[in-house]
């Protein structure tokens, strides 16, 4: 036999031993003959075009196949079959996958299953790329893609979008609608989480598969006939009895592996790829150190390969910014440029020595990477959201540059906006992986003190701490010691307040000190502790107190019974003995009066304030000279009439800040400014970011949130520290005045009354960011309503009713239990704004037919519905007549979405 047939047939008999393709050592030590020769001999053989041959470390050579489903494609090099060739894992999926697309007629529908980031979107879009390199589906047929989780919560709208739906099939479905199946006619369409539709929706799609016809929804005679392959994938577990059924019903079943599964060769050809991928966008070779490399093939990598990618980005972009702002002479990821949790995979050497010598040069401490040699295949066509980072990168080092910031902290910016920039990752993953990724932005000693510490606290209090402490937590003693070490000073005013009043979580944060002082060499300040033992109370940091306070309510009036009459009414009419009455009568001299006032302010005052309704005269400036004495906020309103006091009333004892309610009285002209000094007003939206120094984590929780936020919302980000309840209460109260706060985003647990408050755990691994994304949202579309009503209402103004109203609408809610459903309250606003600008331009009401009997069915209702609209009433000077009521009363009973009134 000739030599070189000799070693084709080495390497084919060694690809079948393996299962993948074949180094020349590999065959060299099989035949006993030289490296090189054979090397030779299968350079030959691949220019004949006999083997297949792949760039990397080592080279791998693999025979063509002639029996295998390869065949029937006559261009045998299609994009499959390059990824079959370096991914010997995926070989078995290739051949399910092409016999899936070449089966007569028409495919069969495929269902891949496999974890979170294996490649079932990628392998669809293959599967799609092959079909058109077959000839089986034209090159323009469309490849549709569709999330069945973006709206599982919506299983009708689901539905609409995968079938199409029929005019008047549900409420909204106001005209016909083609739906996905429909547009993938002649081509295929990939369902991703397909274990998200709706048993409804699941026997549609399977009366597809079965007869290749379906109906829209709502349809109930005309079918509609498609030739479409589904392609439909899930994370799920394939013995879960939720896809018993896909897996009964779908012909072809693909299992993806995940990456543990894999060989290290293959490891190693996806590391070479993705940074090939980053070189090709940088435009220059990425060069990594041995170690590096070596991290990369062996670190626990549970989100598969979309971790390992992502991991590899983060890696390169960290490079990158060492080369610019260091003018290093290349890219060279080192070590250092490792996000923790895979720098820990040089541990594991020691198990895999022998193999990663092989894959690795042993006498290479640095390895190059360019795209241009041996360009890796473009195996998916999803765009990179990622194209400009470089771009964006270099152009802010340049800014920061020119602004003359010092190269260390231009370093820090950019590793934070790196950091924050792959965030995003962290929304879709496990809760252990997400502790995992948080090791990107705290160091993983950090970490594990954290558990420790966590470990200690559980069982010394004997309380259960959520995850949400733990994010908290580790980014504070990140902070805390990058502080000491730097020996800035630690202070806590209170320290010795915490420790009468929180005792043994004292003694925790004491040991816990001793855990972190032992760890990383530092002397912590006993400052610290205080902070420390904060974390460890089990209660959230309250900043109203409990929710039940209210806001105090004192009427003082001149007569001798006029304010006790007047605290009456207001008290029957809410329900609730809250306000207090002082009489002053004629005779009285206003200094004794004053002293009378301190005393009942200070008795009614919980800690939200108190709110002074006076007649006139003295009474006006009592409020200020109490706020001297006292510190207590008071806020006076004079001339006041008795249904603008039980307007004030309600408003407090729905629990509303003191601000707010004073607020809604301005433009009444019966107010007295009071302590307050005025800010120029904004009405700027506003997040607040907070932690216990208003430096560390609050800043960086801005930048995160600005990083995400689109430039487009009108929003200005504030952090500050809560360092000091008071302090803080008062900073809020103070932008309270003059802005509308959307939320308080915060490493410690807060609670303002009508604030929403998100942690910095939901924000860095959780649905945090959405949330604040939906609030913001939903304000910037109230602000455009405003606008747009600006141009339509006559009398009023259209930017200021829209929030007073949808503050009746929230009073309503709250007192009849009910919830509107989100899509109405627009439309009552609305009614509302165009009712109240047609009153007061002298309008007449419109009649509500079957007043008298409505009025009888609903006698509570009503009652509320009159009450809550006072305010408005009151501000505009108009009458809102009960044909009216009875119209808001019935949109707001007929759209609740509460099961009882
Ligand atoms: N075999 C592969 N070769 C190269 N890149 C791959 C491979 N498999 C996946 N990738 C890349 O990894 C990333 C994640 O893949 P993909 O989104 O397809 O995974 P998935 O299984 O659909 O994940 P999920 O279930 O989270 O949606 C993508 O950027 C993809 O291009």
């Amino acid at each position: 036999m000739k030599k070189i047939d000799q070693v084709y047939d080495a390497l084919v008999q060694l690809e079948k031993k393996f299962n993948r393709g074949i180094s020349a050592y590999e065959v060299s030590q099989v035949l006993k003959n030289d490296r090189a020769n054979v090397s030779r001999y299968l350079n030959i053989l691949y220019i004949e075009n006999k083997i297949l041959k792949a760039e990397g470390r080592p080279v791998l050579y693999s025979s063509l196949k002639k029996d295998e489903v390869i065949t029937v494609v006559q261009d045998t090099k299609n994009s499959v079959d390059e990824i079959t060739l370096r991914q010997q894992s995926l070989q078995i999926p290739i051949q399910q996958a092409k016999a899936a697309i070449l089966y007569p007629p028409r495919g069969l529908h495929t269902l891949i299953l496999g974890e979170t980031g294996v490649g079932k979107s990628m392998f669809a879009e293959l599967m799609y790329q092959f079909a058109i390199e077959a000839k089986v589906i034209d090159t323009e047929a469309p490849f549709i893609r569709f999330n069945c989780a973006d709206y599982a919560d919506n299983p009708q709208l689901v539905m609409a979008q995968v079938f199409g739906v029929k005019k008047g099939a549900y409420t909204g479905a106001d005209k016909d609608k083609e739906g996905l199946l429909k547009k993938a006619d002649g081509g295929i369409l990939f369902l991703d989480e397909v274990h998200r539709l709706s048993p409804q929706g699941q026997e549609m799609l399977f009366t597809y598969i079965d007869t290749g016809v379906f109906r829209s929804l709502g349809e109930t005679e005309k079918t509609i006939q498609v030739e479409v392959q589904i392609i439909a994938a899930t994370t799920e577990d394939p013995q879960s009895h939720l896809l018993n059924t896909f897996t009964r019903r779908i012909p072809m079943i693909i299992t993806l592996p995940p990456l543990r599964e894999k060989s290290l060769a293959e490891r190693y050809y996806l590391i070479e790829y993705f940074i090939k991928k980053e070189s090709k966008r940088i435009g220059k070779s990425v060069y990594v150190n041995r170690n590096s490399l070596i991290s990369l093939l062996l670190y626990d990598c549970p989100n598969n390969i979309g971790q390992l990618g992502s991991d590899i980005q983060l890696s390169c972009a960290k490079a990158f910014v060492n080369y610019k702002s260091n003018k290093e002479e290349y890219i060279l990821i080192t070590q250092s440029d490792l996000p923790q949790h895979v720098k820990k995979g040089m541990m594991r050497i020691n198990e895999l020595r022998d193999e990663i010598d092989q894959l690795v040069n042993t006498k290479c401490d640095i390895l190059r990477f360019n795209f241009r040699e041996d360009v890796a295949p473009n195996i998916t066509s999803k765009p990179s959201d990622n194209e400009d980072f470089y771009d964006a990168i270099e152009k802010k080092l340049e800014d920061l540059k020119k602004s003359g910031i010092e190269a260390e902290e231009i370093n820090q910016i950019i590793n934070i906006d790196i950091e924050s920039h792959f965030q995003k990752y962290l929304g879709n993953l496990h809760e252990d992986i997400r502790i995992q990724e948080i090791s990107k932005i705290v160091d993983v000693e950090v970490l594990e003190t954290v558990e420790e510490i966590l470990r200690l606290a559980q069982n010394k209090l004997e309380r259960k701490y959520d995850k949400k402490i733990y994010y908290g937590l580790a980014l504070h003693i990140h902070g805390f010691i990058e502080r000491v070490k730097k020996g800035v000073k630690i202070y806590h005013p209170k320290l010795n307040l915490i420790r009468v009043e929180y005792p043994d979580e004292f003694l925790v944060a004491m040991e816990s000190v001793k855990i972190i002082d032992k760890k990383f060499h530092v002397q912590t300040p006993l400052d610290e502790i205080g902070y420390l033992t904060l974390f460890f109370t089990s209660n959230p940091l309250d900043i109203d107190g409990d929710e039940k306070i209210k806001v105090g309510i004192l009427v003082i009036m001149h007569g001798n019974t006029t304010a006790s009459s007047m605290v009456d009414v207001c008290n029957t009419l809410v329900g609730a003995h809250h306000a207090a009455a002082l009489d002053m009568p004629l005779s009285m001299k206003p200094l004794d009066m004053y002293e009378l006032a301190k005393k009942q302010i200070v008795k009614l005052d919980r800690g939200r304030g108190v709110l002074l309704l006076v007649d006139m005269g003295s009474l006006t400036n009592f409020g200020d000279m109490v706020y001297e004495e006292t510190g207590i906020i008071v806020k006076t309103i004079d001339m006041v009439s008795t249904p603008i006091a039980v307007d004030a009333c309600r408003k407090a004892v729905l629990g509303r800040d003191i601000n707010e309610i004073y607020e809604s009285f301005k433009d009444i002209g019966c107010m007295n400014k009071g302590f307050v000094k005025k800010i120029k007003m904004t009405n700027k939206n506003i997040i607040i970011t907070a932690c216990f120094t208003g430096e560390g984590a609050s800043e960086r929780l801005k930048s995160i949130i600005e990083e995400k936020l689109s430039n487009n919302y009108n929003i200005e980000i504030i952090p500050l520290n809560i360092l000091n309840r008071k302090g803080f209460k008062a900073s809020i109260n103070q932008y309270k005045e003059n802005h509308k706060i959307l939320a308080i985003v915060s490493t410690v647990d807060i609670h303002v009354n009508d604030i929403p408050f998100i942690s910095a755990a939901e924000m860095i691994a959780g649905d945090g960011m959405k949330y604040l994304e939906d609030i913001v949202k939903e304000e910037e579309n109230y602000v455009k309503i405003g606008k747009s009503l600006k141009n339509h209402l006559k009398y009023i103004d259209g930017e200021k009713i829209i929030d007073e109203i949808r503050h009746t609408i929230s009073d309503i809610e709250s007192l009849l239990n009910l919830k509107i459903r989100d899509e109405a309250v627009i439309g009552i606003i609305l009614h509302v704004s165009f009712l109240l600008d047609k009153l007061k331009g002298g309008g007449k009401e419109t009649t509500f037919e079957g007043l008298i009997h409505y009025k009888d069915q609903f006698n509570r209702e009503m009652i509320i519905v009159k009450n809550c609209c006072i305010s408005l009433e009151n501000k505009y000077k108009i009458d809102i007549g009960e044909n009216e009521l009875a119209y808001i009363c019935n949109m707001m009973i007929s759209n609740n979405e509460n099961e009882a009134l």
